[in-house]
């Protein structure tokens, strides 16, 4: 860590907040993720200005929620993409104007720095900011006072800024399109949101919460089970759209291969690939049972010595949600979706039957 993040407000304030409230909002457990998370908690009570560097779709603007929601800030989270935003209106937009200040302004308009008093702005795509605007928004920072367009009086407002970009502002600095002062003023404390290639071990958890969302959005929803192979073809995938072209692969499954399993293949073909998948490949696809077999045609534990041994390693927790849903689905199809029969065929309880249904997203035989 460099001294150059520790200014007086981080010094004096800064108290580490617990890492479960980010974590509720940023899910990933690898080690970058895990100090991204660590880092957040320690600046996020402070009022230092935090700046989220990373590629598209990483999650930037999640860090700055994470950020507003661990600061104990009473004031709004207030977000503004500055690209997204013609550069003649990201003025007024900002700063608000007084009735009458342009063509068009019939009532007086606060604006959004104002709306962020008593919590966070988030300047998203700040690099995108023109020059002119650059210069006003350095003067806010020093004066902590703020003018609307077309008013004579000023306001002082209270806010904590963090700015995102996925651009390098030290180079936009050197090439004379970003000032260099409103550079130091807003990387006080500098943050770096991984690719997702960097940690791609967290897929499987970044998965299952874009899963949990989606269901809770869309409750009739078939959940696609991904099995392992399926999961190790996600990994093996370069991701240069980040968290959002996964989120995309997720839901082209929901569309493509609703309450099905997803397989390397599906995920090649259909999901990254953009196929339909096959129409003979409608039913749910349990894994091949190995021959010989033990206990009328279910695998026999003792193959998995040999197999292990080829495979080199294995994502045990990965392998035995597949079979639990391969088995549970299998019970339910056998049984015309009787829940009480398929429990009894598993020598589950019926309700841990429905426990795990609801865990894996299998709604057959649930009532909506
Ligand atoms: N760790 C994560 N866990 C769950 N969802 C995530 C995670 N990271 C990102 N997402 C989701 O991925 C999508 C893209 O994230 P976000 O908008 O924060 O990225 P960004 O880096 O700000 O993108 P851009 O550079 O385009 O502004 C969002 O829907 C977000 O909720």
């Amino acid at each position: 860590m460099t001294t150059h993040w520790i200014d007086r407000d981080l010094a004096t304030k800064s108290v580490f907040v617990p890492v479960a409230t980010i974590d509720r909002i940023i899910v990933g457990e690898t080690a970058p993720m895990r100090t991204l998370k660590r880092m957040i908690s320690a600046v996020a009570p402070s009022d230092a200005a935090v700046l989220v560097r990373g590629p598209t779709g990483a999650g930037k603007e999640l860090v700055a929620e994470a950020l507003h929601r661990a600061s104990g800030r009473l004031g709004a989270l207030v977000a503004v993409n500055c690209a997204a935003i013609p550069a003649d209106l990201l003025e007024s937009e900002l700063f608000g104007h007084e009735k009458g200040a342009f063509t068009g302004a019939e009532r007086a308009r606060p604006g959004r720095i104002e709306q962020a008093a008593g919590g966070t702005l988030f300047l998203d795509e700040i690099g995108d900011m023109p020059l002119a605007l650059q210069a006003k928004l350095l003067r806010v920072l020093e004066t902590r006072r703020i003018q609307r367009l077309g008013g004579t009086a000023e306001q002082t407002v209270d806010f904590r800024l963090v700015t995102a970009t996925h651009r390098d502002l030290a180079a936009a600095v050197e090439a004379g399109t970003f000032r260099a002062d409103l550079f130091y003023r807003i990387s006080v404390f500098p943050l770096t949101v991984p690719s997702l290639a960097e940690r791609s071990a967290d897929i499987p958890l970044i998965l299952g919460r874009l899963i949990e969302d989606y269901t809770a959005a869309n409750p009739s929803a078939e959940v696609p089970h991904f099995d392992l192979g399926a999961l190790r073809a996600l990994s093996a995938h370069p991701w240069p759209g980040n968290v959002r072209e996964l989120k995309n692969v997720l839901m082209r499954a929901f569309v493509m291969l609703p309450g099905r399993m997803v397989t390397a293949r599906h995920v090649r073909d259909n999901l990254l690939g953009m196929e339909m998948p096959c129409a003979d490949s409608a039913e749910v696809v349990l894994p091949e049972p190995p021959a010989p077999t033990a206990k009328g045609g279910l695998p026999d534990p003792t193959q998995f010595h040999d197999a292990l041994g080829k495979l080199g390693d294995i994502d045990l927790r990965g392998y035995i949600r597949d079979i639990e849903v391969a088995l549970i689905e299998a019970a339910l199809d056998t049984r015309q979706g009787n829940v009480a029969q398929a429990a009894d065929a598993l020598r589950l309880r019926r309700t841990t039957l429905i426990e795990k249904m609801k865990k894996f997203g299998i709604r057959r035989g649930l009532v909506a």
